[in-house]
């Protein structure tokens, strides 16, 4: 697939899985404005962008900043001539059983994976109708928004809501040509699952490590899943061949057996 002539923002990008989708959107011939609240990584991220031989813009903001992060978003877009594509993927983790956790740690964690996302949808959104475009919005879901994990309560419900403004998103801006979707990725080996290991380690006492290979041997195809993994899905639902795709994930409709019998 071809990204020629695309402009690409990705949050969280300075590591990780948004850092794979950069480097592959990049890849693909998209030029990437890449945001994250840690500058010097970010910096080089977008720095390994340009070795590409794509333009690249690293931003440094907080997505729970809606104003300051849709005044970074919308400067860097007017720079590079616009915007074609957001990948809403900055996020956190938090383990902690729901009965410990607090109203600063709860708010914390819905400011960032929630609110953030909302902001990049909004910021995006405006984009995209501004300059006439039938832009595509791609947020972080996860497994966990789609089943609640013990210990992973709080982050389970950020990534529930994740998932209902992806459909609601996609309905509201279908009318534009807007298409909206979302990764739902199952244990990636990213950072995020170091701390999460690290966390769950400390909760249940079991060993280092422990909690991570217990998560990966039950997963049915083998081996734990990559941040170019889901890179690439993200490539497909940036490109052409998705354009008829959106508010992904969803329940299919349920139809009836043409034969008269109803499914179950
Ligand atoms: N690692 C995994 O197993 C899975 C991850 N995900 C989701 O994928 C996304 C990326 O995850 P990973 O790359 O694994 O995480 P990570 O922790 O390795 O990277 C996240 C990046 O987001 C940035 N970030 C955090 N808060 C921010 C904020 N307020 N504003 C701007 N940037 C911020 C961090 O600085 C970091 O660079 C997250 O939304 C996560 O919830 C979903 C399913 C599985
Ligand atoms: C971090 C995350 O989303 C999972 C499911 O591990």
């Amino acid at each position: 697939m071809s990204l020629s002539g695309k402009i690409a923002a990705v949050t969280g990008a300075a590591q990780g899985i948004g850092k794979a989708i950069a480097l592959r959107l990049a890849r693909e011939g998209a030029d990437i404005i890449l945001l994250d609240v840690k500058q010097e990584t970010v910096e080089q991220a977008a720095k390994e962008v340009e070795a590409l031989g794509r333009r690249a813009i690293a931003l440094t903001a907080d997505i729970s900043n809606r104003d300051a992060f849709q005044a970074t978003l919308k400067d860097a877009a007017d720079q590079l001539g616009g915007l074609d594509i957001m990948v809403n993927n900055a996020g956190i983790c938090q383990v902690k059983p729901i009965l410990d956790v607090t109203p600063e740690e709860v708010e914390k964690i819905f400011r960032i994976n929630v609110q953030g996302v909302i902001w990049g949808i909004q910021a995006s959104a405006k984009i995209f109708q501004a300059s006439g475009k039938k832009g595509k919005i791609i947020n972080a879901c996860s497994i966990a928004g789609h089943e609640g994990f013990p210990l992973l309560g709080i982050y389970s419900s950020t990534k529930f809501a994740v998932r209902a403004l992806t459909q609601s998103a996609a309905k509201e801006l279908a009318s534009s040509g807007i298409t909206v979707n979302s990764y739902c990725p199952g244990i990636v080996g990213t950072d995020m699952w170091v701390e999460i290991d690290k966390r769950m380690s400390e909760i249940t006492g079991a060993d280092i490590g422990a909690t991570y290979k217990k998560y990966v041997e039950g997963i049915a195809l083998g081996r734990v899943e990559t941040a170019d993994d889901v890179a690439g899905f993200v490539a497909f639902l940036s490109g052409k061949d998705s354009d008829y795709i959106t508010e992904l994930p969803r329940v299919l409709w349920r139809q009836n057996d043409p034969r008269g019998k109803k499914d179950s």
